[in-house]
């Protein structure tokens, strides 16, 4: 066994402003440039099935060159063995040496590829995974023992220099010491070896998964995990899941999913193994759950405390993420609402000429299907001579025509970057396994999803438009797919609403049409809004039923086709959003809500997230607020999906970034750290308001949402909060109007200067629009059609005025938002006044509400008090008084 540390970048390494002492009171003038890396792991990878000469490296001392010299060892000795076979080979035929060449090569590939996987047939008990934990812990900390003492030795031998043993063992590539701190200090595994799991007790989670969570810091399920989790494994329930945005939900159907795969394969390789014959493809009835693996890890879990760092971290190898090829953008599965302010037509139709290479792969796929785990190819049933009124009635169940391994689970997401997220959160708890995973969406290369499929992923994570359309395209793994052994419907309530998911239906009809298949599958239907109710009449429904909680589920199970007495779990507060949530309102003009928007980003710039209802005022947004110098990123449906993806990429890597998005963003993107999320325009439903503000206050921590009310908006507004069932309005977000007064007359002018650039570019587009289309069928162009973009000098004169508000705008930005006579009251939290547009920080903008708040309540105190201690009046005065303020 060898083990190798290595050091993994979860963040760009950053560079470091060097400033005269940086705090040392030394110069560094003389430095070129300092960079760190704040956030990073540490592994320790440990290969198992080293062969002999590897085992017998890691006793001697690993020096750079040593180890350049091995590796020369090893390839001269790789050679003699190659040559060895080849002379061995003579007597075959050429054709033999090849295929048998390329088969053992394949066989020694997938040997390597799986030598890191804790495959589930390597753990039938989790005593083999505990040994080897053990044995790694043993190891690791007999290193640490070594490593004390010679830091021991070293400490009392200061001012000496090291003995030559010494200086051999500091050539040993060693974690570099960050921050000045010990090496082991900064070892993340430190954590994990003292992560407590005792809390996943009885859960019932695969010991492969468990070891991931545990790694990952996961010490503790959360309430809708804690829930979910043992229903669904132990009593094999389907469940219906509803509880808070960034609680957690894609964990508890992700366990539930992984622990059944692992046992369908178990069931299926002792079957192999045992040399049964398959009599259905993909199937296999329940295994006994695995709780003896299960006590034994707990047991391991309790006897954790006392062991040293268990800090491996096995490389699969195999799933690393998958390179996506792009391809220019379709349709999203999302439908978008479009407001139409502004009437610029974008044209989104974009060809895929996807339908002959799924041709030629299909063609591939039959040769390189192993059978596995499927029935015998049987002859294709001819069905053209029965009457169709018959078939409708008694619709035949198409016998599978491929030699591949069917998908055992699938989950259906409503967005393409929700299931790229999904796919990615299952990588990490399934990396000690064999598991594969794969999306299939649109937007991104079908080439490459196709590719993947070959390879018979037990999971697929689908947008319901591309999956739907590959099944209609016979592809050989997904018509397969009502094979599935597990079935998530995520985000379930937006997936059924009515004219955004007709594919869903399809698919659903198509994986339900077998009673038999759907008894043995195991259904998850979540989201935060599952039994949301709107306070006016449903969209949906006849008007005149009131839709209750009771009903939207019924109608709900009832579509997706659920078994019946499923386990239904409500963990949602009747008031919609999370406890850590700070929610509040601006109250603006319409034509005041970009000042707004400015003030708010230019006081508390931390990440934040703004949601607009159309993608034109997306548009418009981007423009004057990059004129602004704000520097946001769009989001929306009609960008191409590579954009859309190097967008969010951008956003999560900058700690004050800002990302403009419509409703494509709203549900289930789990973005670390958004500090806040603007409304810039009051959504439609209140559940766009849960899943909107749900950006933010993840996971239990603070985030603040504000919503910029114009008037426009008030009636929507009352909508969204009805249904909140709250007692009060959303609380006024204090503003500093001395502030807004500066910075109105910058906003004024990006406004102006994006209004000319936009209409300018309008017209130049339109007009070489039918330039070309005259050109085209050969016509003389009629003058009148053109827009008058003027003579030459009218557009100089344009283009001069542009170039002029372009020089003020950047002279008012340079200058301060604080007022000539600012009064110095501004909230502070130290006491000590810091300039607004530096200090601004989250908390503040959070803590500025809740003072606020304060302080309105300390007032009504004040004049209750007075109200009610005033001097007596007529009668029917204090009886009004006691009335409002007795309370
Ligand atoms: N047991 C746990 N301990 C710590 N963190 C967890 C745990 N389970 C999940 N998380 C983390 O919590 C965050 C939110 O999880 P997830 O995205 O599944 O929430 P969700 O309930 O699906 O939210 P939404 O409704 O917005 O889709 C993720 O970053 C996830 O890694």
């Amino acid at each position: 066994m060898a083990t190798s540390i290595h050091v993994k970048p979860k963040s760009k390494w950053k560079k470091i402003e060097i400033t005269k002492g940086l705090g040392t009171g030394h110069d560094f003038s003389g430095l070129m440039c300092m960079e760190e890396l704040t956030d990073y792991e540490l592994i320790t990878k440990t290969r198992k099935n080293v062969s002999k000469q590897g085992a017998k490296d890691t006793k001697e001392p690993v020096g750079p060159e040593k180890s350049e010299r091995e590796i020369s060892k090893k390839k001269t000795k790789d050679k003699k063995k190659k040559k060895k076979k080849k002379e061995e080979n003579t007597t075959e035929s050429p054709g033999e040496i090849e295929a048998t060449d390329s088969v053992e090569k394949k066989k020694k590939k997938k040997k390597q590829k799986k030598g890191d996987i804790i495959k589930l047939s390597q753990v039938q008990t989790v005593s083999d995974l505990s040994e080897d934990l053990l044995k790694e812990e043993s190891t690791h900390s007999k290193k640490k023992k070594k490593q004390r003492k010679r830091k021991k030795s070293e400490d009392t031998n200061q001012g000496e220099g090291p003995s030559p043993k010494k200086k051999k063992k500091a050539d040993k590539p060693v974690v570099p010491d960050l921050e000045g701190k010990d090496e082991n200090e900064n070892k993340p595994q430190e954590k994990v070896s003292v992560t407590d799991m005792a809390a996943w007790k009885n859960m019932h989670v695969p010991a492969p998964v468990l070891l991931a969570l545990k790694q990952d810091g996961f010490a503790v399920p959360t309430p809708i995990q804690t829930l979910a989790i043992p229903h669904a494994i132990r009593d094999r329930l389907d469940i219906v899941g509803a509880a808070e945005t960034g609680s957690g939900k894609t964990l508890a159907f992700g366990i539930p999913l992984i622990d059944k795969i692992l046992r369908v394969k178990q069931e299926q390789e002792n079957r192999k193994k045992k040399g049964v014959e398959e009599e259905e493809c993909g199937s296999g009835s329940d295994i006994e759950p695995q709780d003896e693996m299960n006590d034994e890890m707990n047991d391991e879990i309790d006897n954790e405390d006392d062991n040293e760092s268990d800090n491996e971290m096995v490389d699969s190898g195999e799933e690393s993420e998958e390179e996506l090829l792009f391809e220019t953008s379709d349709e999203d599965d999302e439908e978008e609402e479009v407001e139409q302010d502004d009437t610029e037509e974008v044209d989104i139709s974009e060809d895929e000429n996807d339908e002959e290479e799924l041709g030629s792969e299909e063609e591939e796929e039959l040769v390189e299907g192993d059978g596995f785990g499927c029935v015998k190819v049987i002859d294709d049933a001819d069905f053209s001579d029965i009457d169709p009124s018959l078939l409708g009635q008694f619709e035949p169940v198409k016998t599978p025509k491929y030699p591949q391994k069917p998908p055992m689970a699938l989950i259906l997401e409503p967005t393409r970057e929700l299931a790229v997220q999904v796919k990615n959160h299952l990588l990490r708890i399934i990396r000690h396994t064999d598991i594969k995973v794969v999306t299939v969406v649109g937007g991104l290369s079908m080439e490459k999803q196709l590719r993947v499929m070959k390879k018979c992923p037990e999971v697929v994570v689908a947008t319901p438009g591309r999956l739907w359309e590959l099944v209609q395209q016979d592809n050989s793994y997904l018509s397969q797919v009502s094979e599935i052994r597990c079935l998530v419907v995520d985000e379930a309530d937006r997936m059924i609403e009515k004219g955004h998911f007709q594919e869903l239906t399809h698919i659903l009809n198509h994986i339900n049409r077998d009673a038999e298949k759907k008894l043995k599958r195991q259904t998850f239907v979540f989201s935060a809004t599952l039994t949301t109710i709107h306070s006016g009449p449903h969209r949906h429904l006849n008007k005149k039923v009131k839709v209750t909680e009771e009903l939207k589920l019924e109608k709900l199970m009832k579509t997706i086709g659920l078994k019946d007495r499923p386990k239904i779990i409500d963990l949602t507060r009747k008031i919609g959003t999370v406890e850590t949530l700070t929610e509040a309102r601006i109250n603006c003009t319409m034509d005041e809500k970009d000042l707004h928007l400015y003030y708010f980003l230019n006081q508390y710039p931390g990440r934040t997230l703004v949601f607009a209802n159309s993608k034109d005022c997306i548009r418009r947004l981007v423009s004057v607020l990059t004129l602004l110098n704000v520097n946001p990123l769009p989001l929306h449906a009609d960008m191409h999906q590579k954009q859309r993806l190097k967008n969010l990429e951008k956003f999560t890597d900058n700690p004050r970034g800002l990302l403009l998005a419509s409703d494509v963003a709203a549900r289930g993107l789990d973005i670390p750290n958004v500090q806040h999320v603007v409304h810039y325009q009051v959504p439609h439903t209140v559940e766009n308001y849960i899943h909107r503000s749900g950006r933010t206050a993840r996971a239990t921590k603070e985030g603040l949402s504000i919503m910029l009310v114009g008037q426009g908006d008030v009636k929507n507004y009352r909508k969204v909060v009805g249904s909140l069932n709250r007692s009060e309005e959303l609380p006024v977000f204090p503003v500093n109007h001395q502030i807004l007064t500066v910075i109105k007359e910058r906003v004024d002018l990006a406004k102006q200067l994006d209004k000319l650039e936009h209409s300018v570019s309008k017209q130049k587009r339109q007009n070489s629009w039918f330039e070309k289309a005259s050109k085209e069928v050969d016509i003389d162009l009629d003058e009148t059609l053109l827009n008058d973009l003027g003579d030459s000098h009218y557009q100089s004169t344009q283009k001069q005025q542009i170039k002029f508000l372009n020089a003020e705008l950047k002279a008012l930005l340079k200058t301060s938002v604080i007022p000539k006579n600012f009064s110095g009251k501004y909230p502070t939290r130290t006491g000590r006044l810091v300039i607004p547009h530096t200090q601004a920080l989250t908390k503040d903008a959070i803590e500025n509400v809740k003072n606020d708040r304060k302080s309105q309540q300390k007032m009504m105190d004040k004049i209750r008090v007075a109200a009610l201690t005033a001097k007596p009046g007529p009668e029917k005065k204090k009886k009004k008084w006691k009335k409002k303020w007795g309370k």
